[in-house]
């Protein structure tokens, strides 16, 4: 069991996150859970702390079409620096279905996107929420390296894999957590997808009158197994509390590739929808070029640019394969 004494820690946000998680996980191991859920409550504003949580709003433009492109993008694309083109999937390059078993990217958008993995001077990635084998199965382009359960799985063209190391508490809890939720709420059309690493609990097909109670209950439920729950497109995610996310994965997966002086050789190209594609979206404001795909365009953002639909992502591939 643990012996506790006081201690003060002077630290930031960030080690004050890290700090707390690691007790925090000692305490579970040793089941001192109201010590482990004080620290992980400890951990969750810390790092909240540590992450701005207000977004710019409005005032985002809006590329459209080529003529677009040309005026805002020529300058920045016309280096001569290898060219990264990050991309995520459902939402960016395919449009949102029923189920996520029926999205599938638009003709057009294939064509240019294997286009673009033929050249020598690009690079292609795609970091998506899905389970990385999933994800790989619908996009089915060779030479692209995919990251999946948002970063936690990476999966390089050469086929050799990366996988986020998760403490051994919390796939104890994950596996829970998923039976828990089966159990107790998929029904009345919800779903879990179990993806191991972290699920998406799904209600698009559940009737609206419910979603509000639905939504409160698996929030609550999802946080009281120590995971993060995170709204998507009528669904809501459970991630684990580790310091990993779709940006660290990209800067990962460019560090990996390029070196730790990749943002002196590569320019950047990253396309999301989602919330979860924020955190890219923020470690690359600066260092490349980052568009949020949202019909609207009020919506809160770090990106640079909004482009109105995955067909404009489309659009957008079509004029970076000829540049
Ligand atoms: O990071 P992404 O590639 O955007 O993945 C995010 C989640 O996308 C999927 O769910 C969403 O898309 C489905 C298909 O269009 C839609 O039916 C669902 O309502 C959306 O939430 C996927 O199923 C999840 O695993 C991903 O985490």
């Amino acid at each position: 069991s643990l012996n506790y004494s006081s201690v003060a820690v002077d630290c930031d946000s960030s080690s004050l996150h890290n700090i707390s998680l690691q007790i925090c996980i000692l305490a579970l191991f040793c089941k001192e859970f109201e010590l482990f859920f004080f620290l992980l409550g400890l951990s969750s504003v810390a790092a909240e702390l540590n992450h701005p949580i207000t977004m710019p709003v409005g005032n985002l433009i809006t590329l459209r079409n080529e003529d677009d492109f040309n005026q805002t993008l020529t300058s920045y694309v016309s280096s001569p620096k290898t060219l990264a083109v990050l991309l995520d999937y459902d939402g960016t390059l395919a449009p949102i279905a029923a189920h996520p078993n029926n999205t599938c990217i638009p003709p057009e958008s294939e064509v240019h996107l294997k286009q673009l993995v033929q050249r020598t001077d690009v690079f292609v990635a795609v970091i998506s929420g899905r389970g990385v084998d999933d994800v790989r199965k619908k996009v089915n382009i060779e030479n692209v390296t995919y990251a999946g359960n948002h970063g936690l799985e990476i999966l390089y063209p050469n086929g050799s894999r990366y996988n986020y190391p998760i403490p051994e508490p919390l796939k104890v809890n994950y596996t829970k957590m998923v039976d828990i939720l089966n159990e107790n709420y998929a029904h009345d059309g919800a779903w879990v997808e179990n993806k191991k690493a972290s699920l998406t609990f799904h209600y698009r097909n559940v009737p609206e009158n419910l979603h509000s109670d639905l939504k409160a209950e698996v929030r609550k439920t999802i946080e009281s197994y120590g995971f993060r729950a995170n709204q998507a497109h009528m669904a809501i995610e459970a991630k684990p509390p580790v310091e990993w996310n779709k940006g660290k994965a990209a800067l990962f997966i460019l560090q990996n590739k390029f070196g730790d002086d990749w943002a002196d050789k590569v320019k950047v190209f990253f396309a999301g929808d989602d919330t979860t594609d924020e955190d890219a979206m923020m470690v690359l404001k600066g260092k490349g070029i980052s568009f949020r795909i949202a019909e609207n365009d009020q919506i809160q953002t770090h990106a640079d640019y909004r482009l109105e639909s995955p067909f404009a992502v489309g659009k957008l591939l079509k004029w970076l394969e000829n540049k």
